[in-house]
């Protein structure tokens, strides 16, 4: 479904990824995970085309996405981003619609489409006329979910998704969204620096370190062989008193 080879950025004289090659097959859901500035989000942010890489290559579906317009690209491509990435002045309504208004379909499918995805997400109906400042940060990441689905676009990338969540809700709220069926048939790219919500959603993590990949597995594949010591200690976050 996408396949990326030897892709490489550089800000200035650094690396920010480094001849990093994987593949994501359809439907999977792919959890790059990482210290933070280890490349992740330009890592992703090439994949929608918002970043440019130096060299290498990214194809969806055979597809180099060089090939195609950063628009239409990105058309095609569900982003979500920390606490929803809202415009203000958007009412959720106008959020949900932005997408399928740019692929021309009509008000009726557009309203069908949205009442169907705030059923799905468990908002109210009430909130299609408010706008995102009205909203909870969990209600925010809802809506930020819907938009991004609402074209049902054969890929989504998420970046931190929960990020701005309390811990609480992080977990209810991520539970949710990925029960969804919808997400399930949905190839997901998710970016995050925390380990038990790279374990609970990924069907596989890229462990990465300085712009490359030290590991790329299941979690049980990670949690059991781990490469070496910095895969190991990473997914290794349980809490230790300092004394005693
Ligand atoms: N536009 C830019 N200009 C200069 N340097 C950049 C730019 N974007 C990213 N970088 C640098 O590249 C490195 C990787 O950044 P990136 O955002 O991909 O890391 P990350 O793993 O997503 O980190 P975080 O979890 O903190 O977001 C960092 O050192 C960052 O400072």
């Amino acid at each position: 479904m996408i396949d990326i080879a030897h892709l490489t950025r550089q800000f200035g004289d650094f690396k920010a990824v480094d001849d990093l090659s994987l593949s994501v097959a359809a439907g999977e859901t792919l959890v790059l995970l990482g210290t933070s500035g280890c490349g992740k989000t330009t890592t992703l942010r090439m994949i929608n085309r918002l970043v440019e890489p130096d060299s290498g290559t990214i194809c969806i579906d055979g597809k180099d996405i060089r090939q195609q317009s950063a628009p239409d690209l990105r058309r095609r491509i569900g982003y979500v981003i920390q606490d929803g990435g809202l415009f203000p002045h958007y009412t959720i309504a106008d959020a949900i619609a932005t997408v399928p208004k740019l692929l021309d379909w009509t008000p009726d499918d557009i309203d069908r489409r949205t009442r169907e995805l705030l059923a799905k997400l468990q908002l109210p109906e009430s909130s299609l006329s408010r706008y995102p400042a009205e909203l909870s940060g969990g209600q925010r990441q809802r809506v930020g979910l819907a938009r991004a689905l609402a074209a049902r676009p054969p890929v989504v990338l998420m970046d931190e998704p929960f990020g701005a969540l309390d811990p609480f809700t992080r977990r209810h709220v991520r539970r949710e969204l990925f029960g969804l069926s919808e997400l399930s048939e949905t190839t997901v790219v998710l970016v995050t620096h925390d380990v038990s919500e790279a374990l609970e959603l990924a069907d596989r993590i890229a462990l990465m370190d300085k712009g490359r990949i030290v590991q790329i597995g299941t979690p049980d594949d990670l949690l059991s062989n781990p490469a070496n010591d910095f895969v190991r200690d990473f997914l290794d976050d349980k809490p230790r008193p300092l004394h005693g």
